[in-house]
């Protein structure tokens, strides 16, 4: 029988790198996106305004179904007068000093704005670059990852009643990419969970809760059997409850979880679900497809600086340069971001043109039953700003 070496010294190494990421403090998670601006440094979080009035907003349209969905992100706005300038980066990643890295312009780009919005970025396979998604939140350390899940008035499903909050820790877990072989035919893959990062998210999470006015948060975690790892998440869970006594604290296991929400969405309204960065990573594609697909599903990755706005779903490489994308997601991800900016008059406007595009039923792209190429879909939001 192989014994395993549990950790090598490359894997030591790994950890300590790991373990080095910015040190979240009460200070910083103060100027965090949703507590009232405390000074200019924190209201600059929320975007830079330029003379012209415009804030200018790092673009990364992405792969595949990408450059589509973004051009009606484009469009829409254009239309709708929204005071955003996009600046297109480019994150295409090359080796330096044999890791993947994305250029610098890019990073300094986000660095300037704070905001940036993205389409999806396809990730190879098994070998080939790692994934430039996780990349970008680890380079901001994009600590938190929101994933509201909400039923389409006009769109029947199943059930009408689904309205999820997950918040997904977004830097380390299961997707810390600490990899290695031990010996040929035996890997390990080391989920990684730190009290920091997890105090960090759940704080988030219970003060997210409380802004938002749902008075419950419930992890949702597998500590009967990743005892020590989920077993962290959950006890630090428990600590930083305290701090919050008017929310509402208990726990889930994830698999009951996934029976309990596919059975009857309508006890998960009340609540804000936060959980280690894989069971959020499935929960929502799980949680989208109660809605009507992938193609709904918005999500913010939060830092306490930079934030980076995105659709849950990915580059759709079965339906690419067709014209067959549902740029919603991206929209709704891109609302997530005014709001966040505090645009919240354009963030409503903009909604409502896309809600009524969508509850109208007329321009539907092909996912939601449709016939509506992209831009036609994109044209009737437009039509529906008048
Ligand atoms: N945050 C990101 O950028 C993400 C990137 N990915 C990457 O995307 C690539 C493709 O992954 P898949 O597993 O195929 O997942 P996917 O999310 O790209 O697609 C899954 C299914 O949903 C459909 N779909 C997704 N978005 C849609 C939209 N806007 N409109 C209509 N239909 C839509 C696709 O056609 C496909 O049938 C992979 O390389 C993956 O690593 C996956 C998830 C998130
Ligand atoms: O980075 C990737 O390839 C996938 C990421 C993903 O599925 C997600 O963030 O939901
Ligand atoms: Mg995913």
């Amino acid at each position: 029988m192989i014994t395993p070496r549990v950790f090598s010294s490359s894997t030591r190494q790994c950890l300590r790198k790991a373990c080095q990421q910015p040190r979240w403090t009460p200070a910083s998670y103060q100027i965090r996106g949703y507590a009232t601006p405390v000074d200019e440094k924190v209201a600059l979080f929320k975007g830079k305004k330029g003379s012209d009035g415009k804030y200018t907003v790092s673009l990364i349209e992405g792969d595949g179904i990408g450059p589509e969905i973004s051009q009606s992100v484009k469009d829409i706005y254009t239309a709708a007068n929204v005071p955003i300038k996009w600046e297109p980066i480019d994150v295409t990643p090359h080796l330096k000093d044999g890791r993947t890295v994305i250029p610098d312009e890019s990073i300094a780009s986000i660095e300037k704005n704070y905001i940036a919005l993205k389409g999806p970025l396809a990730t190879p396979v098994g070998k080939g670059h790692v994934s430039l998604n996780l990349t970008l939140r680890r380079t901001f350390n994009l600590f938190a990852n929101v994933r509201p899940c909400k039923s389409i008035a006009g769109y029947k499903t199943p059930y009408d009643n689904v309205n999820t909050v997950l918040i997904r820790e977004n830097t380390e877990g299961e997707y810390s990419g600490i990899e290695h072989v031990v010996v040929d035919g035996v890997v390990q893959s080391i989920k990684l969970i730190t009290r920091e990062a997890s105090e960090r998210v759940l704080r988030y999470a219970f003060q997210y809760a409380q802004d938002i006015g749902k008075n419950k948060v419930r992890v949702v975690h597998k500590a009967t059997i990743m005892k020590m790892s989920d077993g962290l998440f959950l006890s630090t869970a428990r600590d930083v409850a305290k701090d919050f006594p008017n929310i509402e604290f208990d726990a889930e296991l994830l698999d009951n979880a996934c029976l309990k929400i596919t059975t009857d969405p309508a006890p998960y309204a009340d609540k804000v679900l936060v959980m280690p960065n894989l069971y959020g990573d499935i929960l929502s594609d799980m949680c989208a497809g109660l809605i009507g697909g992938l193609g709904l599903t918005p999500s913010g990755n939060i830092g306490d600086e930079c934030s980076i706005f995105e659709a849950v779903h990915g580059s759709a490489p079965d339906i690419a340069g067709k014209g067959l994308a549902n740029p919603t997601a991206l929209l709704l991800s891109s609302i997530m971001m005014l709001r966040h900016m505090g645009l919240n008059t354009e963030a409503e406007r903009v909604e409502k043109a896309i809600f009524k595009t969508l509850a109208d039923g007329k321009a539907l792209t092909g996912d939601l039953g449709g016939k509506a190429k992209t831009h036609e879909y994109a044209q009737a939001i437009i039509d529906n700003l008048r």
